[in-house]
């Protein structure tokens, strides 16, 4: 895990920094766009200054033919600022270097003025205006310095500049130096592409861009290739679309040294591991690492419960439990052998079964159906006080009635999809579909805070953004992008295993909040471990495997 800031975070935490006497912006400025530097000659070593000068672009008759080239796109803002540092520092390094202002340069913030300057003394700086000609074809590298974390509004006039990035990240952002001039540079937005709000991972755009965008016509905001962020990464990188339009994400250093804290998961495993020996199995009989139960459909529908009873089976509950109608129990039967299986007939047969007063996690929902007696049943877990993950058709009867909804305890963690979602918040759900336009924009974030605290539980909301919150507030994000991206986990099934996670680690006696990061974090590390061509089944079985790498 990773600490992930808001722009207001990062605007503060700079700000201190800055007030302690520990560094002045201006020279925060110049390590965040040394930054950018080191990043691009990382990222493309064959641009860095030991591989001397760049191959002659066989269609380019301008100036400076022998030198690498790059564009270098700035706003009105501090971004613009770091824009400047990165024009300066390239063109040190023997690069061209064109430098195009969005704005006006009278209006730059302190810091970014005297950058602009010290940039003056070394080439000029083109108006960034519609008539602006960029020709990115003839450039090593484009550099988008326009937005980073202040952007506040939708983007106008810039319609076709975005269009030529969009198309020059389409074109992959490879460098292919040694067989043909890079008609498509790769791109490198400081901080984020611009357009793109820091805080959700949204684009900010208003009905005008909307029907643009509709038209088909111009982009409401920047790609890149690489985004170098600066201290840690922002919310936006990981949620909503985040991870599309920013390519990669190196995050560079900048010596502040109030760091923001990285938890690693494997660090945070073993370590609980460590503190507690039975949560692993260490010691102790099955019923000391806890016993879940998990409730299924009726004949046929068995699937999805079986799915979650695996999975928190193999996570380490000492016992499962699952619990049926008297019609299937032979359909179960026929499937089960270390799970163990008990007919539960209607209401009264739960409440029977819960009398065990060493069941200590439920599952209800997965195959559940909606009809009454469904609902009957979830009532009766809600009154029994057990930890319990709430999933597919319990989400669908809780919002569908108050009574329900109010009997949810700090015990529970809901695990709702999108859809299942706007079942249960639908106005939550309403302002985060709606179009954002102006900045910090409404996230995934805000509205799972805001669920968990009406719902006065953990509120998993899935996706590949999945954002994890309890009622005081805390929340995290486990986002499959970038080097944990794992689209195949997109799975029929995959979200019970998820659910059946989450149940197993209540049962060992983790709180709601850390079991739901903590499933949905090993949900994901199963994925990547399996690879492309993964079933639901397989998650559960990859489990052993993950444990072991991770040293539990
Ligand atoms: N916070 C930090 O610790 C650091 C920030 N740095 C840079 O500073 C950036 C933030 O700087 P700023 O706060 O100046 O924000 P930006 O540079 O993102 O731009 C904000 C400026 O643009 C205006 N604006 C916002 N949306 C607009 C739109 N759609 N059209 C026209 N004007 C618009 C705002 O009124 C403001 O003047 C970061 O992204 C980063 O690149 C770095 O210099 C290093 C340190
Ligand atoms: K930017």
């Amino acid at each position: 895990m990773t600490e992930l800031l808001t722009a207001a975070q990062m605007r503060a935490i700079e700000q201190a920094a800055i007030a302690s006497g520990e560094v002045t912006g201006l020279e925060l400025m110049e390590r965040a766009g040394r930054g950018v530097v080191e990043a691009i000659f990382e990222e493309w070593p064959e641009l860095a200054p030991s591989w001397g000068p760049a191959p002659k672009p066989p269609e380019f008759s301008g100036q400076d033919e022998e030198g690498h080239r790059a564009v270098v796109l700035c706003g009105p803002g501090n971004n613009g600022g770091d824009g400047f540092v990165v024009a300066r520092l390239l063109k040190e390094a023997g690069w061209a270097v064109e430098v195009f202002l969005y704005g006006d340069a009278e209006k730059l913030p302190p810091d970014a003025k005297v950058n602009y300057e010290r940039w003056g003394e070394m080439g000029e700086v083109l108006p960034l205006t519609p008539q602006a000609s960029l020709e990115l074809a003839h450039r090593h590298i484009v550099i988008d310095a326009m937005f980073g974390t202040g952007l506040a509004r939708p983007l106008s006039g810039l319609g076709p500049f975005l269009r030529d990035i969009c198309d020059c990240v389409d074109a992959g952002g490879s460098l292919q130096l040694q067989e043909r001039w890079p008609f498509s540079p790769p791109v490198v937005a400081i901080d984020i592409p611009s357009g793109i709000c820091a805080d959700s991972g949204r684009p900010i755009f208003d009905e005008a861009a909307a029907e643009r965008i509709r038209r088909g016509s111009s982009p409401v905001c920047a790609a890149a290739n690489l985004t170098v962020s600066f201290h840690a990464r922002k919310l936006g990188h990981a949620l909503a679309l985040g991870g599309f339009w920013c390519g990669k994400v190196v995050c560079a250093d900048i010596g502040i040294s109030s760091q923001a804290s990285r938890t690693l998961p494997r660090s945070e495993l073993v370590k609980m591991a460590n503190e507690s020996g039975s949560r692993f199995k260490r010691n102790g009989h099955k019923y000391s690492h806890g016993h879940a139960v998990i409730l299924s459909g009726s004949v046929g529908k068995g699937g999805a419960a079986r799915l979650a009873a695996r999975a928190a089976l193999r996570v380490g509950a000492g016992a499962v439990t699952l619990g049926c109608p008297p019609a299937a129990v032979i359909e179960n039967a026929a499937q089960l052998n270390a799970i163990m299986l008990r007919a539960v007939k209607g209401v009264d047969g739960f409440n029977a079964a819960l009398e065990d007063d060493r069941i200590n996690a439920l599952c209800l929902g997965p195959g559940m159906g909606v009809s009454d007696e469904s609902r009957g049943l979830i009532e009766a877990g809600l009154k029994s006080g057990r930890a319990m993950v709430l999933d597919a058709d319990a989400l669908t009867l809780i919002g569908r009635d108050a009574l329900l909804f109010g009997m949810l305890h700090e015990k529970c963690v809901l695990t709702p999809h999108g859809g299942e979602f706007a079942r249960l918040f639908p106005d939550l759900a309403e302002t985060l579909a709606a179009p954002a336009t102006t900045g910090p924009a409404y996230s995934k974030v805000d509205a799972t805070r805001e669920a968990a605290k009406r719902a006065g539980c953990t509120v998993l909301f899935k996706g590949p953004d999945t954002v994890i919150a309890d009622p005081s507030g805390r929340c995290s994000i486990n986002a499959s992008v970038y080097e944990r991206s794992a689209p195949w986990l997109a799975t029929a099934g995959s979200g019970d295993v998820l659910a059946g996670f989450i149940t197993g680690l209540l049962a060992r006696g983790f709180a709601p909040m850390r079991a739901a990061e903590t499933g949905a974090w090993l949900h994901t590390e199963c994925a990547l471990s399996f690879g492309p061509g993964l079933i639901a089944e397989d998650l559960p079985e990859e489990l052993p495997k993950v444990f072991r790498a991770l040293g539990i």
